[in-house]
């Protein structure tokens, strides 16, 4: 197999280097649109796209990912894989995978029956809508546990009726497409894309799991790869067992 030494990964060419935001370019913040990335973040992000491919992939919407990060010259992936961008939304159009499109109207649906029944009976939950699904944040409940509870019983029924997927995020639950895209797919496509050599990526969460996965399978199949979980106190400890390096914030891996 080929070796997983980062300097080994960071000497390939073509090179991508590939993050999540939230919790990883982002400090976890009291409500989505509070997050904003580290300090040094988008300067490193620019250094890093003058000598590999750069990109980005979120659980967040193209255009909501990018006006956070907000640095030209990096491929955003937005919507847990299911959208694509080639730089910045203003000067760039995103593309909805076409198997999503179906699943815009039953997403819509789900999202009304959250802002109609589940945001009077739950103080401060988040309803946030995107191309496809959406989120439902409940960080900012009086009892996030009993919150989460609720709303998982409340969308059983009608997703499993709509076909939609549910799952979960760090104090939200996700309301996704029935496909199997997700942060790995979208990983390989953005290698298979670049026709990469090497790739590193990093993530902190539930979803990245699929990444971290697929950072090993790109492996098995011959590229230099490496896989980086930023850790919290509430990081799953499946994306532990599959990170190459545990950090405890991306500041010091970037004077790599
Ligand atoms: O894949 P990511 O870029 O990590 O996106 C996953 C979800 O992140 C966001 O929610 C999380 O971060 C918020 C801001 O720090 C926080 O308030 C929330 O509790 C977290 O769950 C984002 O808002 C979601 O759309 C993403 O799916």
């Amino acid at each position: 197999m080929v070796s997983k030494d980062i300097s080994h990964v960071l000497s390939q060419h073509p090179l991508g280097l590939v993050f999540d935001i939230d919790g990883t370019l982002s400090p976890i913040a009291p409500t989505p649109d509070e997050a904003h990335l580290y300090p040094e973040a988008a300067h490193y992000l620019q250094q890093a796209s003058q000598f590999a491919h750069a990109g980005i992939i979120t659980g967040r919407a193209v255009a909501d990912g990018a006006r956070i990060v907000n640095v030209e010259g990096l491929t955003y992936i937005g919507t847990h894989g299911l959208e694509w961008c080639d730089g910045l939304p203003g000067t760039h159009k995103i593309e909805l995978i076409p198997e999503a499109e179906p699943y815009i109207q039953p997403g819509k649906e789900l999202l009304d029956l959250a802002e109609k029944v589940l945001v009077p009976q739950i103080p401060g939950l988040i309803v946030q809508r995107k191309s496809i699904g959406g989120t439902l944040h409940y960080r900012l409940a009086p009892d996030p546990e009993q919150a989460r509870e609720i709303i998982l019983e409340a969308l059983k029924e009608p997703a499993a009726r709509l076909h939609m997927h549910i799952d979960e995020g760090k104090r939200a639950v996700e309301i996704l497409a029935p496909l199997t895209i997700n942060k790995g797919k979208a990983l390989r496509r953005f290698v298979e894309h670049f026709a990469l050599q090497g790739v590193i990526f990093a993530g902190d969460d539930r979803t990245d799991l699929h990444g971290m996965i697929e950072i090993e399978r790109l492996r098995q199949d011959g590229y230099a790869t490496h896989g980086i979980v930023v850790q919290h106190p509430d990081t799953p400890p499946a994306l532990l067992e599959h990170a190459d390096t545990i950090v405890q914030g991306l500041r010091r891996w970037w004077s790599y």
